[in-house]
């Protein structure tokens, strides 16, 4: 006799302001907020979390809650660090930090549950005025894909009749048991920005090690990095498409105490890897023109 697994439950549940999915697999769960099309986290059975959710996390309307993926769209940081091309394109006041949309309640259009994976599929449709002080019409869209691996999409979509060019990022974080012991493979012989030493271009020697506040912009980069984390004896594996560059950041003891939704600890348990376009990467799209970012998540025991 075979056994058949359960089939993917897809449930809405209410955390604190957000509505959020939790998707359930035979293998594995994920948790996904409406607002921002944002995962919140991913686990699968037996195994330690992959996408880490700060134990601090606030779950409120109009906030980011601090962990899973935020959506950084269209700029990435801060407004005045994005290429001239990006910036002339807001015309508001006070540009948040990464962007306009992990914020704003995205539509959930779709879900599709297979008997092994779940398709979630979260838009930001935009009116033909765009949004609040960037007025132009460009679509976004969220693919989430569930098999044994965690799939994220992000495709863009310039309805308007002009060209523009945006920075983006799918602003991971990853769960580490220990970032003192975690390396990041993949970036040897790789150009970076190093950010906390005014912005200076440097190339990268053998393996990323994690000994001080680290807050890098990668270009030119393979599609596949991996963590290598001793103290779960495990290894993630991210592979990438549509993007060239990557910000890998952990905010070590000092950034910790200013963060929100941050334990003062929480440092140790967390790495960010930024699937990105931005610097000499940043997306450009005639009108017409659809482009999408993409990454995929695993682990893999060591
Ligand atoms: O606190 P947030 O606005 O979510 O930003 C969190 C972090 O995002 C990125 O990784 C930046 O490179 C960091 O400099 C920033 O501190």
């Amino acid at each position: 006799m075979t056994t058949t697994s359960p089939a993917p439950q897809v449930e809405r549940v209410e955390l604190d302001e957000l509505v959020c999915w939790r998707v359930r697999t035979a293998s594995a769960e994920l948790l996904v907020a409406q607002q921002g099309a944002q995962v919140l986290s991913y686990q699968r059975d037996g195994e330690a979390p992959l996408i880490w959710l700060s134990e601090q996390a606030a779950f409120r309307k109009g906030q980011s809650v601090r962990g899973g993926v935020p959506v950084c769209w269209p700029w990435f940081g801060a407004l005045e660090r994005n290429p001239q091309a990006v910036q002339a394109l807001y015309q508001g006041n006070d540009a948040p930090a990464h962007g306009l949309v992990r914020n704003l309640d995205w539509q959930l259009l779709e879900i599709d549950t297979r008997e092994d994976a779940v398709n979630l599929q979260f838009a930001l449709l935009q009116p033909e005025n765009g949004l609040p002080g960037w007025p132009h019409h460009v679509d976004l869209r969220l693919h989430i894909h569930l098999d044994e691996r965690l799939h994220l999409s992000l495709a863009s979509h310039n309805h308007g009749d002009q060209p523009v060019t945006v920075g983006q990022a799918l602003h991971t974080y990853l769960a580490v048991g220990d970032i003192r012991q975690a390396r990041v493979e993949g970036l040897a012989g790789v150009h970076y920005i190093e950010t906390l030493q005014d912005w200076q271009e440097r190339t990268q020697h053998g393996d990323l090690h994690f000994e001080a506040e680290t807050d890098r912009i990668y270009l030119d980069l393979p599609e596949r990095l991996s963590v290598f984390d001793p103290a779960w004896q495990r290894r993630i594996h991210l592979h990438s498409s549509g993007s060239r560059s990557a910000v890998v950041w952990n905010p070590w003891i000092d950034k910790s105490q200013r963060l929100s939704q941050f334990a003062s600890d929480a440092w140790q348990r967390m790495l960010c890897i930024e699937t990105a376009n931005v610097l000499g990467d940043t997306l450009h799209l005639a009108p017409g023109e659809q482009k999408s970012l993409a990454v995929s998540l695993w682990a893999e025991p060591l």
